[in-house]
């Protein structure tokens, strides 16, 4: 039965909320170019007077717009905050936050351009005129967090007017997702649409929309009851109606929730928390179907509904139990299929497609990389498995896919796809696996959490993680440091230490002291340290207390760096901590630029590898690349690509390939090549004889200069996000952030350690 999982989503503080949303630039998203800006040519090009070109060609045929502007990948998320989430009419600028971050969503898991518009009006007719004229600036509208019934006026009339997609989220994402989980839960009970008997409680924006999707898709409008505050919506009812509840009014002798549910088949929730009884559920058909969609708190919890049935299926719109209908699910696959056809219109046909496309991936065996999405769990299609989760990442293709389809099938779509194979494989490679990758350390981390020592305690950015890495219930924080100068720094910064799973630990005062001491002796005593010098390690020096932790138990892994430089904190750890048996320490830098995920070693370690670590380099890196989740495709890099031009450093490279062909890896591997070939299909293109099946995931650099100085120079001009070094090959999970590391930076290698330190 659905319970609430255990380590269930993360929870976060109003504190954190704000941070987040004000860190860096303020709120969410900005505008990048696509296009050089740089010299007088560029700006020539761009602007005046090449821009004419460009605008003659479109004013005599609208359709190149999509050839020369952003306009065929761009959605916009409009609202006028008259309903946002459940929080009521708080106007257009409270929702400001909400639509960006739709907006993101967009991006993040469909790769649609998306920005957001706050139109200040509650009046329909002028909300409607601002919008209509905007056509031209988008591929399509997703209209956000209005009022019922207004939301029905303004969507019409602006589908009438406009010719590209126009689609209000919270009428039709809430439906289609809704129907897909509907689509399986008949299947395992073993009904059908059309005699089944459905109650919908809630006749606003989603109610109305889930009910006309669900009669779309074949169920008898005579078997469908509607319910508002007023109770049942039938043939003659007067009081509170308006048109759209009429035309779903039904001839009944039911008045009340309660009497249309006695031997309902199905409950579809989107009215309000508590408005299902257990006795109403009880008087349901043998294996009822509960969608309690209610945001943020359903109609009834699945721990109410299991108290006294088990033989029930049950959805929410939440995260943290099994099921959860939320419309992140929808929105940014079916526009991203609707964009690439170039539709006129998101369609029935198109949003049954979804729903449908949805329900399947369901019942579809779940891969070992798409297993990580779902905290570990190989989820089996039944009942408490009825909808994928939204970090799914078949999603971006099936979705897509079939309403693409549908579009072209249902004639709205002006460019057809020609080849769907290839179109399915495009869609694969805009998903973004780092981020699925962080999500699924993350998601680990909650079901195993761990105890890992945030070494420089007294800092702010540092007392920040280690709230953050508690909140999100990731396990237990222990900042080492002087209790009274972190409670001090804590209160000053506005940071609340006084929760569980912080622990402060002042190496000096700790009863380890001593035991840490004899460890720390018995290692360095060879190596020309003196028990006092250990001592005053111990003591003074935070790396070695908490490497001595780790190494002796006391906690799973380590973080630091933001008080040290990288090489002297590893040199600080290597004292107490070995290389795994068989293992080389390495440092991998995990490179995310457009959209595309590379690893390149070693970032940390080896200054001038020969030819025999570099190989061992490209083990060691390849097999973190598979922990990770990729199926490495390893480039060893140089200056020279299959030996032209000539040179020494190349020629170690190459004694590198010929090592791991003798040592019979079982990854592929080639080089030595340049950069460029190695991760450019056309430029790889040249070399018919290589072996790698494609671009390259993972660089092994020729030595640590090159390998610091690219991630560097990507990271600074390139706009790159990158993630490490890493240490990978440590007996104990270490990481080691940068000197400038941020809260969310320290974080990610909290859970990066926490996942290392394993089950
Ligand atoms: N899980 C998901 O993905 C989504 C969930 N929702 C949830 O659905 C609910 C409704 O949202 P939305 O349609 O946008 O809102 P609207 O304001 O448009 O409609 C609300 C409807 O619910 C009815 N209602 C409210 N309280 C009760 C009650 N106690 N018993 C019966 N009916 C009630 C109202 O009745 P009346 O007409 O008489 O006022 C109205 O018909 C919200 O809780 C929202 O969080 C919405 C979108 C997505
Ligand atoms: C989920 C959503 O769109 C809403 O609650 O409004
Ligand atoms: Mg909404």
């Amino acid at each position: 039965m659905a319970r609430k999982t255990e380590n269930s989503g993360p929870s976060v503080s109003a504190q954190e909320a704000l941070e987040f949303h004000a860190m860096g630039r303020p709120g969410k998203l900005e505008i990048v170019a696509t296009k050089p800006m740089a010299t007088q040519r560029d700006l020539s090009l761009a602007y005046s007077p090449g821009v004419a070109v460009p605008v003659r060609a479109i004013a005599e045929d609208p359709s190149r717009a999509f050839d020369y502007t952003t306009r065929g990948n761009m959605v916009a998320v409009i609202s006028n905050g008259t309903a946002i989430l459940g929080l009521g009419n708080l106007g257009a600028l409270a929702s400001k936050p909400v639509m960006e971050g739709k907006a993101v969503l967009f991006k993040r898991f469909a790769d649609v351009d998306s920005i957001d518009l706050e139109v200040d009006t509650e009046d329909a007719d002028e909300f409607i005129n601002c919008v209509r004229f905007l056509g031209p600036s988008f591929g399509g509208i997703n209209l956000e967090d209005i009022k019922a019934p207004e939301c029905f006026i303004i969507e019409q009339r602006l589908r009438e007017l406009m010719d590209i997609p126009v689609f209000h989220d919270d009428q039709h994402g809430t439906a289609i997702i809704s129907a897909a989980g509907l689509i399986n839960a008949l299947e395992i009970t073993g009904r059908d649409m059309k005699t089944t008997k459905m109650v919908c409680n809630g006749a606003g924006a989603a109610g109305i929309a889930c009910i006309e999707l669900m009669k779309a898709m074949g169920f008898s409008p005579e078997n469908i009851i509607l319910c508002d505050t007023k109770g049942v919506v039938f043939q003659g009812r007067t009081e509170g109606m308006n048109q759209w509840k009429s035309a779903h009014a039904v001839k009944t002798e039911a008045r009340s929730l309660a009497e249309a549910l006695d031997g309902a088949d199905v409950f579809l929730g989107l009215s309000a928390k508590g408005a299902l009884t257990t006795k109403m559920v009880q008087s349901m058909a043998k294996n009822p179907i509960i969608f309690a969609m209610a945001n943020p708190d359903p109609e009834i919890t699945p721990e109410e509904v299991a108290e006294i049935r088990t033989d029930a299926i049950m959805a929410t719109g939440r995260s943290d139990y099994p099921n959860q209908v939320n419309n992140v699910l929808g929105f940014p696959y079916i526009f991203r299929g609707a964009l690439d056809v170039r539709a006129t219109t998101i369609n029935d046909e198109m949003k049954i497609a979804a729903a449908r496309a949805l329900a399947e991936l369901a019942r579809k065996d779940v891969p070992d990389d798409v297993a990580a999405a779902y905290q570990g769990n190989r989820p089996k299609f039944g009942p408490n498995y009825i909808i994928p989760v939204p970090f799914d990442p078949r999603l971006i293709a099936a979705i897509p896919l079939a309403v693409a389809k549908a579009a072209m099938e249902s004639g709205v779509a002006r460019k057809p796809i020609l080849d769907l194979d290839r179109y399915a494989q495009e869609l694969s490679a805009r998903r973004d696996p780092i981020a699925s990758t962080l999500q699924r350390i993350y998601d680990r981390v909650r079901r195993q959490p761990k105890r890992i020592v945030f070494a420089e305690g007294e800092e702010e950015q540092v007392m920040r993680a280690a709230v953050s890495y508690v909140n999100q219930k990731l396990g237990t924080a222990i900042l080492l440091g002087r209790d009274d100068v972190i409670k001090e720094n804590a209160k000053h910064a506005g940071i609340e230490l006084n929760k569980q799973g912080i622990e402060i630990i002042n190496a000096r005062l700790s009863r380890r002291n001593g035991i840490y001491t004899d460890y720390l002796y018995e290692r360095m005593q060879r190596k020309g340290f003196l028990f006092r010098d250990c001592q005053r390690l111990i003591n003074n020096d935070r790396n070695h207390f908490a490497a001595c932790m780790v190494a002796l138990g006391d906690a799973d892994g380590i973080v630091t760096g933001v008080t040290r430089n990288y090489s002297t904190a590893l040199d600080d750890i290597r004292r107490i901590i070995d290389a795994k048996p068989g293992h080389r320490v390495i440092g991998v830098s995990i490179v995310l630029a457009r959209g595309r995920t590379v690893l390149v070693a070693d970032t940390a370690v080896h200054d001038m590898p020969n030819a025999e670590q570099i190989a061992d380099i490209a083990e060691e890196a390849a097999g973190f690349a598979r922990r990770m989740g990729y199926e490495p495709r390893l480039a060893m890099l140089a200056y020279s690509t299959f030996g032209h031009p000539q040179g020494e450093r190349s020629e170690r490279v190459q004694e590198a390939v010929r090592i791991l062909d003798k040592r019979r890896v079982d990854f592929e591997y080639d080089g030595e090549m340049a950069a460029d070939v190695a991760l450019n299909a056309r430029a790889m293109a040249q070399y018919p004889f290589i072996r790698l099946t494609g671009p390259a995931n993972v660089l092994i650099m020729p030595a640590f200069h090159s390998a610091s100085i690219s991630t560097k120079m990507l990271q600074e001009l390139g706009g790159s996000t990158v993630i490490g070094p890493l240490l990978v090959g440590l007996n104990k999970p270490v990481q080691i952030v940068s000197l400038n590391a941020k809260d969310s930076d320290i974080v990610n290698m909290a859970a990066i350690a926490a996942y290392t330190a394993g089950a």
